[in-house]
């Protein structure tokens, strides 16, 4: 197998030369029924807004198969060492099923070992939801609070919002899930304030062990537990950690009990491992977390294939590569149409811009083509009445990537002037990818619209936690395609250690508590 820059590509030349489609004029009802692909067999990727045709298609294949972009993936699942910065495996794909070789690490068969947790999350999580483990003063556990950050928080926290109204209406017995993640002490106080803390397990979640913000929030709670003057709390049975065996969590005796992950899982990757399981586990049952991870291990599946008729996260990893290496747009908006994904685009701002936000190729030397877009989001139609001014008439053109579902969770709706709701927020999704494709002339400039605004479409029939597990997963392969197209390690994250580094300068004593007085002492 080789690796090469993406500009050292026979195929990226002849890309860069063919002319984009004009939006205004392709877009057909035939396009918008032929221009898509499935990513599982609940979910669709549309790419009708796109500005392709035919032509483009076949030099993405070509470009696919150039780079040799699916036996990269084949060689990620099979076991090899693709985090070449920290030189580890990448496994997050093992943690929801078997989709290449049988890995053997550390001495371990690693899908029996991830196999291993889950088993030991339903037994646990089946122990509280049923009362048999109760907390330390005999009261049964009614909530979970999360303590974690980065991918130790985005990804479990945008699913377990994500599937909240499905498990209502499915009648599903839930715990109630908070999370606290920032470092800013009313974060945790927030959370903290609301608690019966006699009946809340708080889940500490730090795979390194030693993240400086959920050490602080950790003591944080421990402290209000200990100052909350109930007789006969214990701290220690009121906490479970998910961790590395490594990590010096692990060891830890004040924990009732620990899960394990390990260095092969990306902290932005671990949504489906222990990281995200225990929690969603705890608040929805294991049956949830399976169907959750079914999904996702169908969409790993889809991503194997090597056509991009087939593959929706290999076509969509291309396209977006199209628009940012040939078109040279710098950023992408995802916009989900659908309330229970609020947290879903601030998931995939770390998912993306921490895999993909590098200068320098897989061997340290310096990129000349811009890589990771910047990645933002927020839910329609709340985005509509915020920031789509500029999408619609701003300088920059700005990719858009629209997800959508015909049937709300609740099932739970009225009809206002002849529509329910679901109807209205589907319809403002559709009239806006024709509004960005189409725009509209108009003799008074102020309310002309360019169009040819690019955009694709995720969608399925409702948001289930097999459509959820899906999506993410289709999101993880496309980051792993981008980052092979563009050369990189997607995989490690040096960018966020000298603010690290120097925060830690301050804290040694540097300078000051004032916030100028340290800046200033810093330099
Ligand atoms: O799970 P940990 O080790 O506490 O790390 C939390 C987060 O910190 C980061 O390393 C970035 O600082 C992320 O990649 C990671 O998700």
């Amino acid at each position: 197998m080789t690796y090469k820059n993406l500009d050292t590509s026979t195929a990226f030349k002849t890309l860069g030369a063919l002319e984009a489609s004009d939006l205004r004029q392709v877009l057909n009802p035939e396009r918008i029924k032929t221009y898509q692909v499935k990513a599982s067999d609940t979910l669709m990727y549309n790419y009708a807004a796109m500005p392709i045709d035919e032509h483009h298609l076949s030099v993405l294949q070509q470009l696919s198969d150039e780079l040799q972009l699916t036996q990269k993936y084949q060689a990620l699942v099979d076991g090899n060492v693709m985090n070449t910065g920290e030189n580890r495996l990448v496994l997050h794909h093992l943690t929801r099923g078997q989709v290449g070789k049988t890995v053997e690490a550390d001495g371990e068969d690693k899908g029996a070992f991830y196999r291993e947790q889950l088993s030991r999350i339903k037994t646990f999580s089946d122990a509280v939801r049923s009362g048999t483990i109760v907390g330390s003063t005999g009261k049964r556990f009614t909530t979970v609070v999360q303590i974690g950050i980065g991918g130790s928080d985005l990804g479990p926290r945008a699913i377990y919002l994500a599937l909240k109204g499905w498990c209502t209406r499915e009648g599903i017995e839930q715990l109630n899930a908070q999370f606290i993640s920032n470092v800013d002490p009313d974060d945790a106080q927030a959370v903290i304030e609301q608690l019966d803390l006699e009946r809340t397990l708080f889940i500490l979640v730090s795979k390194s062990g030693t993240t400086l913000e959920t050490l602080t929030n950790r003591d944080l709670v421990i402290e209000a537990i200990k100052k909350s003057g109930i007789t006969g709390i214990d701290p220690s049975a009121h906490m479970v950690a998910v961790t590395s065996k490594s990590s010096p969590l692990a060891s830890s005796s004040s924990v009732l009990d620990a899960f394990f992950i390990d260095d092969y899982i990306g902290g932005r990757y671990s949504s489906t491992s222990a990281v995200g399981a225990v929690i969603l586990s705890l608040a929805y049952g294991f049956e949830t977390v399976q169907l959750f991870l079914e999904g996702a291990h169908q969409a790993d599946l889809a991503a194997q294939s090597p056509k991009i008729s087939e593959n929706a996260a290999l076509l969509d990893a291309l396209l977006g590569v199209y628009l940012r290496n040939v078109l040279h747009y710098p950023s992408t908006a995802i916009l989900p149409y659908s309330q229970a994904l609020s947290r879903f685009p601030a998931h995939l701002q770390q998912l993306d811009m921490e895999s993909n936000g590098k200068h320098v190729n897989r061997d340290g030397e310096t990129l000349s083509y811009p890589t990771g877009p910047v990645i933002f989001g927020e839910p329609g139609t709340n985005g509509q009445h915020s920031f789509y001014q500029l999408l619609h008439q701003g300088t920059d053109i700005v990719p858009l990537q629209f997800i959508g579902f015909s049937v709300s969770q609740y099932e739970k709706d009225i009809q206002v002037e002849g529509s329910s709701s679901q109807e209205k927020l589907n319809a403002n999704l559709v009239a806006q990818i024709v509004a960005f494709a189409r725009g509209k002339d108009d003799t008074n400039p102020n309310k002309q619209f360019c169009g040819n605004r690019p955009s694709s479409l995720l969608y399925a029939k409702q948001l289930n936690p097999s459509v959820l597990g899906s999506l993410l997963a289709h999101y993880e392969n496309k980051v792993m395609f981008q980052g092979f197209i563009w050369n990189l390690n997607s995989f490690d994250q040096e960018g966020v250690q000298l603010g690290k580094v120097l925060a830690t300068k301050v804290l040694n004593g540097c300078e000051g508590d004032e916030v100028l007085e340290s800046f200033i002492g810093l330099l």
